[in-house]
């Protein structure tokens, strides 16, 4: 390190700190604040010195992108003789291409900083991903970010320094380094508790673009702790708004597939996430760190080939959400086997044949013995049933031959029981007593017919019953979502047809590959004129049978974990994040857990934010009937989003809600207070779509959050000033204000938020404090808050402006 001065940054260009970066002081002067760190001056000579390294490491970056490039061209054509090599061969077209994806994830903001190790230990650069240096014996070039080498970076502090002397913060634009914030290491003293304050600071003062971005360059100690925590076990993490769960949860994703790469690459990682809107937020995050084998997925998503967006009231969806819908299910499935109050009679042939209740209840008995599952002991019971039926039939004929029966022999018995099986009086009886069901079926006939659900559903109240209820033809809801998948497991998937159907193919696939193999063997121009030579001459048909040529003609599979996982509801996987854990009902946990049978999961959410009536008050009653005791908590404490004069008025609707929980301290603040505004009821709509339209005119996203009730006249009247509009689950902040309410607004964040009608937002929730708390901790710059009348009572604190 060489001598002259020391400030906390140097830059290419206009120099020195922003204004919230000086902001840090304020908020240690306001008590909730964190202490500033002493920072040191770099001299400029660094910036070219850091440039040069930076340039070698994007030739490092470039040379392993062509070689990655040049590899995956070999493997995609090699021949792939037998089954082994094909699979051999899709596993490393698969690898190569994944890491040509993950060097271009490194590109933009390849290098984060680099550590200063004492006793001339030497720098260590951290980046997005590993490069090797030219010597193998020494460090590589670049380490990981996720390398346990890379993990002083994040979490040394004066006072337990690891061996580190300085941490430097690097920030490029393009390939070009821009500017450099040192901490020195040394000092003994108790810091901010912040890791590369200034970093940290300009990264969240910056506007927001409607997705949400890594943290990489500035994750925080507390926040490494969760990402490197080990990986058995379930981990919850609880945190107020804006302490950075989703950012933890999707490092810790890409922490855990780059530790465990194997077990994780083979059996893929799941993220759960609350709302479409808020997949499509944190979308980018994974990619950006060259990870994209994560199947991201909201709980209407999870059962392939459904897209759950169907809406009901969140008591439906609350009584939907308990654990004893197994038992509902169960007994729905019971009532669907059905006894006959009197004798069935079936006519085959001209001759009646008699099925008595007691006939159908043994056969009964015999196919729930021979199997559980009502679809997989089904073909029990028809065999039992045609057995019966034949037998009848079988003593008619020989009664009406006036010969007996036992004139029948065992072929006649055949024929007649093919002819029983066969005739459409007996299948339709068949389908009557027990029909084939899938779970859309089951769910469908159960919730369309009172009858069905008072008598699966003993012991219930007539109201719990009634919200069940519902037309044929709804739409599937996300509450559907974990009951329908419980019915396919308790149904059973008979699978027979589709083996069979699978078998043909192969068998046709086979004869297709001996028919060329018969074709390239006679058309062999050879001259056998002697026979020994015939025995000798090898044609392709001699080294290759028609099995491994139809192997060969297999296509490439070159889908990622992630899209064959999506693909089949019975994939297990290696690890499951879940986002919003909060709002998840027992059903829901039910699937997620049968999901992960190791049950290695992360839960990140905040119970003062659960809006859903099923969701979770405290961890422990969520959690208990599914691992017991088995899972670990941690808390994340530091809010990155909101200034702290938002957050101060956010800490008194959450003391409101009882629950007891500490707000998170807030890292910034000195930005716009937030405002409120009574406008009176007839002005209210155009009044909020005034204020947005004007903020909305501004750098970064902007959001009106209403109680459902108003929302279409916001968006008529915010439509009227900005066509872009966007509202509903699929809204955009990217491409327009959006207005939406507080349960779509759950995990998102925008530079300006408009809270529209605060007391309808507490009417109109089922649970309407915590819905209140989640609207105002949604802004990372400015929130007004416009009411039609008396603002309630939790936000006294937001004296209104004066209009
Ligand atoms: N270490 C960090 N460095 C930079 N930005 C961070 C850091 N931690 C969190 N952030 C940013 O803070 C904001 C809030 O983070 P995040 O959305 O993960 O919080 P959250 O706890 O999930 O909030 P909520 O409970 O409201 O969903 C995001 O913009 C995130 O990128």
């Amino acid at each position: 390190m060489n001598g002259a001065g020391w400030s906390i940054a140097a830059r290419a260009g206009n120099g020195g700190r922003n204004g919230t970066e000086n902001e840090l002081a304020t908020i240690l002067a306001e008590g909730s604040a964190l202490p500033a760190t002493p920072s040191d001056v770099v001299p400029d000579p660094d910036l070219a010195l850091e440039q040069e390294y930076v340039t070698d490491l994007y030739t490092r970056l470039d040379a392993a992108r062509d070689l990655a490039e040049r590899r995956w061209r070999q493997a995609i054509s090699w021949p792939a003789v037998d089954p082994q090599a094909l699979q051999e061969r899709d596993a490393t077209v698969r690898f190569h291409g994944e890491r040509m994806v993950a060097f271009d994830a490194a590109e933009a903001g390849l290098c984060v900083g680099r550590i200063d190790r004492a006793d001339d230990g030497g720098a260590l650069y951290v980046g997005r991903i590993g490069l090797p240096g030219d010597d193998p014996a020494q460090d590589p070039a670049l380490v990981d970010w996720r390398a346990p080498a890379a993990r002083p970076f994040y979490v040394a502090t004066p006072v337990h320094p690891l061996g580190i002397v300085r941490r430097r913060h690097i920030r490029t634009r393009g390939r070009t380094v821009v500017r450099l914030d040192d901490e020195v290491l040394t000092t003994g003293l108790a810091g901010s508790g912040l890791t590369g304050e200034a970093a940290l600071l300009s990264a969240l003062d910056a506007s927001r673009t409607g997705r949400m971005t890594d943290i990489v360059r500035t994750i925080q100690a507390e926040q490494d702790r969760i990402i490197r925590s080990d990986a058995a076990g379930v981990l919850v993490v609880q945190g107020g708004p804006g302490t950075g769960k989703t950012a933890v949860a999707l490092h810790r994703a890409a922490y855990l597939l780059y530790t465990h790469r194997e077990r994780l690459a083979r059996r893929g990682l799941l993220v759960v996430g609350p709302t479409p809107t808020f997949l499509r937020y944190i979308a980018d995050v994974l990619p950006s760190l060259g990870e994209t084998g994560v199947l991201l997925s909201g709980l209407g998503q999870l059962r392939p080939g459904l897209d759950a967006r169907g809406e009901e009231s969140p008591q439906t969806a609350a009584v939907k959400g308990r654990l004893e819908m197994v038992d509902v299910l169960r007994a729905a499935i019971a009532g669907r086997q059905v006894v006959p109050d009197g004798p069935r009679e079936v006519e085959v042939d001209g001759f009646r044949l008699r099925l008595r209740p007691i006939d159908v209840t043994r056969a009964q008995a015999a196919a729930r013995r021979a199997d559980p599952l009502h679809n997989l002991a089904r073909p029990f019971f028809v065999r039992r049933v045609v057995d019966t039926l034949t037998k009848r039939y079988a003593d008619r004929l020989g009664r009406d031959v006036q010969a007996g029966a036992e004139l029948l022999d065992r072929e006649d018995v055949a024929a007649l029981r093919r002819e029983v099986a066969e005739h459409p009086a007996v299948r339709s009886l068949l389908a009557e007593l027990w029909p084939v069901l899938t779970p859309e079926r089951l769910l469908t006939d159960l919730f369309a017919d009172p009858a069905r659900i008072a008598a699966a559903t003993p012991g219930w109240s007539d109201v719990d019953r009634a919200l069940l209820h519902r037309p044929r033809g709804s739409q599937w809801t996300p509450a559907d979502v974990p009951l329908l998948e419980e019915a396919e497991e308790l149904l059973g998937f008979d699978d027979s047809a589709q083996r069979a159907r699978a078998d043909r193919d192969r068998q046709r696939a086979l004869r297709r590959a001996q028919e060329t193999l018969d074709v390239l063997h006679g058309s062999r121009s050879v001259d056998l004129e002697d026979e020994h030579l015939e025995a000798e001459v090898l044609s392709a048909g001699d080294l290759l049978s028609a099995e491994d040529l139809a192997d060969r003609q297999r296509e490439l599979d070159l889908r990622t974990t992630a899209e064959r996982a999506a693909a089949d509801r019975t994939w297990t996987f290696g690890h499951v994040v879940v986002d919003e854990a909060q709002e998840l009902s027992p059903m829901a946990w039910r699937l997620l857990v049968r999901r992960c049978p190791t049950r290695s999961m992360t839960v990140v959410g905040d119970v003062a934010q659960t809006g859903s009536l099923a969701g979770a008050q405290r961890w422990d009653a969520v959690l208990r009937p599914h691992v017991g005791d088995a899972w670990r908590l941690e808390e994340l404490t530091v809010n990155y989003r909101t200034p702290a004069e938002v957050m101060e008025v956010a800490a008194d609707v959450l003391a409101a809600t009882g629950t007891g929980l500490t707000p998170p301290r807030s890292v910034r603040t000195g930005g716009t207070p937030p405002v409120a505004e009574v406008t009176g009821e007839a002005e209210l709509a155009e009044r909020v779509a005034e204020v947005a339209a004007d903020l909305a005119g501004r750098e970064g996203t902007t959001s009106v959050l209403v109680p459902p009730s108003r929302r279409a006249g916001v968006v008529a009247a915010l439509g009227a000033l900005r066509p872009d509009v966007q509202s509903g689950p699929g809204a955009d902040s990217s491409l327009g204000p959006v207005v939406l309410v507080p349960g779509e607004a759950k995990g998102l964040e925008f530079d300006s938020v408009v809270v529209a009608d605060p007391q309808g937002v507490l009417d109109e929730g089922v649970r309407g404090l915590n819905d209140l708390y989640v609207a105002l901790t949604r802004a990372t710059q400015r929130l007004t808050v416009l009411s039609p009348g008396p603002l309630p009572a939790v936000l006294d604190r937001l004296a209104p402006a004066v209009v």
